[in-house]
């Protein structure tokens, strides 16, 4: 069941295109990109808004796989998702500004971005999600993950972090706590990574921008 959120204290505003530029570069020189205050308060406040006003029902177990190889597996993952969709003014705000660091970075990479599709996730106290990856090389699916975090006021105690560990390494090379405003982004072939078991109700939107890989006698699926 989703746990109301509670009021999101308010961010100071910053600049897209600086914040944009600064995803960019990290992600040319580490792959992979943590930003705190990523988006401000006015998005925040609608986005937890909008979570508010979602219950329990509104959430499905979340699967593994893709399309008709999905399956639900409890020792993996045990979060609850719902899409977002452009249809709903809240998700749409989210929509737009991921799109608006879509353009950004395809006209600085050259990364031929196509898309981006996009779910909430609450962790109920005691969900997690076993270390994976989130595309398999080869599949030119899921290019870049993007996470951006929802929780007012968590402390390093409520656990909840998502480690991101190299290619084949155990040693974890970033440990993110999910505060309220912070956006991961990386490689989504590159970068295996994983989240510990939270203790409080952890709210957060996963979104993932791909290449098209539609031909001729086959249309790629959106997810
Ligand atoms: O919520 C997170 O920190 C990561 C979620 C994740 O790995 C996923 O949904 O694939
Ligand atoms: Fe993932």
């Amino acid at each position: 069941m989703a746990e109301p959120l509670g009021a999101c204290p308010p961010t100071d505003p910053p600049d897209r295109t600086a914040i944009f530029d600064t995803i960019a570069e990290a992600l040319i020189r580490d792959g992979h990109a943590v930003i705190t205050d990523a988006v401000d308060s006015t998005l925040t406040d609608a986005l937890c808004g909008r979570i508010e006003t979602l219950s329990g029902q509104d959430f499905s177990p979340a699967a593994i796989g893709r399309a008709q190889d999905q399956m639900h597996n409890n020792f993996v993952r045990r979060d609850e998702i719902r899409w977002l969709d452009m249809g709903d003014p809240g998700d749409a705000q989210w929509l737009r500004w991921a799109d608006a660091l879509r353009e950004h970075l395809n006209r600085r990479l050259f990364l031929g971005l196509f898309s981006y599709e996009a779910h909430y996730a609450h962790y109920a106290p005691g969900a997690f999600y076993k270390r994976h990856v989130d595309a398999f090389r080869g599949q030119a699916n899921r290019i870049l993950t993007t996470v951006l975090y929802l929780n007012p006021d968590w402390l390093p105690s409520d656990g909840g972090q998502m480690l991101l560990y190299p290619e084949h390494g155990h040693e974890p090379i970033a440990r993110i706590e999910p505060a309220l405003g912070t956006l991961a982004v990386f490689l989504s072939e590159e970068f295996p990574h994983e989240v510990l078991p939270a203790r409080q109700d952890r709210y957060s939107i996963a979104g993932w921008f791909r290449v098209n890989a539609s031909t001729a006698d086959r249309v790629d699926p959106p997810r």
